[in-house]
C-alpha cells in the first residue's frame, strides 16, 4: 500500500485577546478571536517527526498578544494582515498563512469611562490569507438581527400535494444576517469600509419590499456592490425566522397581524453569492 501526505495545515485556534486603551479615564476595548493558521514544506513533521519547520503555534499564540501590545489593534484586518505578514516573512518552511479573526463590541455602559456592555449578538469578522501569489481579505458580519413588520410577501410559489402554506400579501419578515464580502483592492480604512457595507445590507433590507427572502438577499448583495467598490463579491446566508400570526378565534378575538409566534425552528434558510461580473478570481480568499 501506497500512501501520500495530502493538503495539510496547522495552527492555534481562537486565541482571545483583549486590549484596553485608557486615556485617562476613558478606556477603549478591543475584543478578540484570533485563529491563525500556518502551511507550507511540513513534509517531514508528518513523516518522521522533525520539528525544525514547526513554528509551534504556543508561539503564534504569543505574537498574538505581542503585536497587540506592539502594534495595537485597529480595524482587524489591518491586524490580521500583520500576524500573516509575519509568519509568511519570517518563517522559510511557511509558505501560506490565514489569519481568521472575530470582533465583539462592547458599548459604553454609563459614562464613567470604565463600564461596558456586550453590543448585542453581532460579530464582525475577517479572513486575511497571505501566501506566494498575494494577499486576499474576505470582511463579514454575523449575528445582525433585523426585522421588516411590513411590505414582505410571499405568494406564487410551487405547490404540490405536501403544500399546506397559504399565500400572504403581508408577513413579517425576520433574519439573522451572515455576511462576508471579498476585496478585490484593499481599502484605505477598513473600517469605513466595514461600516459602509453594513449600512448598505441594512438600508437594503429596509428599503426593499419583498416578494422572497430570497429577492431581499440579492437586492442587498447588490446594494453593498453599489456602495463598496473596493468590494466584488458578496457571499449571504439568511435563515427565515418564521413568524406565525397566531389564532385567536377560540377566545372569541380576532387578530389582524398583531399577535404572533415567533418560531425558533424549523427556520428556512436561503443562502446566495452576488458578485460582479468582471470579479478577479478568488484565489484562497474564501478557504
Ligand atoms: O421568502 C421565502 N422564501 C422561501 O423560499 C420560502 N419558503 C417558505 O416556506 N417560506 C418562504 N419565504
Amino acid at each position: 500500500m501506497v500512501v501520500v501526505l495530502g493538503p495539510n495545515r496547522y495552527g492555534k485556534a481562537e486565541t482571545r485577546v483583549v486590549q484596553v486603551t485608557r486615556h485617562g479615564d476613558a478606556h477603549r476595548v478591543k475584543d478578540l478571536n484570533v485563529s491563525a493558521t500556518l502551511s507550507g514544506d511540513m513534509t517531514e513533521v508528518h513523516l518522521s517527526g522533525d520539528n525544525s519547520a514547526v513554528l509551534p503555534t504556543d508561539t503564534q499564540k504569543n505574537t498574538v498578544y505581542a503585536f497587540a501590545k506592539k502594534h495595537g489593534i485597529g480595524a482587524i484586518e489591518d491586524f490580521a494582515l500583520l500576524l500573516a505578514r509575519h509568519f509568511v516573512g519570517t518563517q522559510s518552511a511557511v509558505r501560506h498563512a490565514r489569519v481568521a479573526i472575530e470582533e465583539y463590541t462592547w458599548e459604553r455602559n454609563g459614562s464613567n469611562g470604565h463600564s461596558f456592555a456586550r453590543a448585542g449578538r453581532e460579530t464582525r469578522t475577517c479572513v486575511a490569507h497571505v501566501d506566494g501569489s498575494g494577499e486576499r481579505v474576505v470582511s463579514g458580519l454575523r449575528g445582525l438581527v433585523v426585522m421588516n413588520t411590513t411590505n414582505s410577501e410571499f405568494w406564487g410559489f410551487a405547490k404540490d400535494k405536501y403544500t399546506t402554506l397559504t399565500e400572504t400579501r403581508d408577513r413579517i419578515l425576520a433574519t439573522e444576517v451572515a455576511a462576508s464580502w471579498r476585496h478585490a483592492d484593499f481599502p484605505t480604512y477598513w473600517d469605513k469600509s466595514h461600516e459602509t457595507a453594513r449600512w448598505a445590507l441594512l438600508a437594503a433590507f429596509a428599503d426593499t419590499y419583498s416578494l422572497s427572502l430570497q429577492q431581499t438577499l440579492y437586492a442587498m448583495g447588490s446594494r453593498v456592490l453599489a456602495e463598496c467598490p473596493e468590494i466584488c463579491e458578496v457571499r449571504l446566508s439568511l435563515p427565515n425566522k418564521h413568524h406565525f400570526e397566531v389564532d385567536l378565534s377560540h377566545f372569541g378575538l380576532d387578530n389582524d397581524g398583531e399577535i404572533f409566534l415567533a418560531a425558533d425552528r424549523p427556520y428556512g434558510l436561503i443562502e446566495g453569492t452576488v458578485l460582479r461580473e468582471d470579479a478577479p478570481a478568488a484565489g484562497p480568499a474564501w478557504e
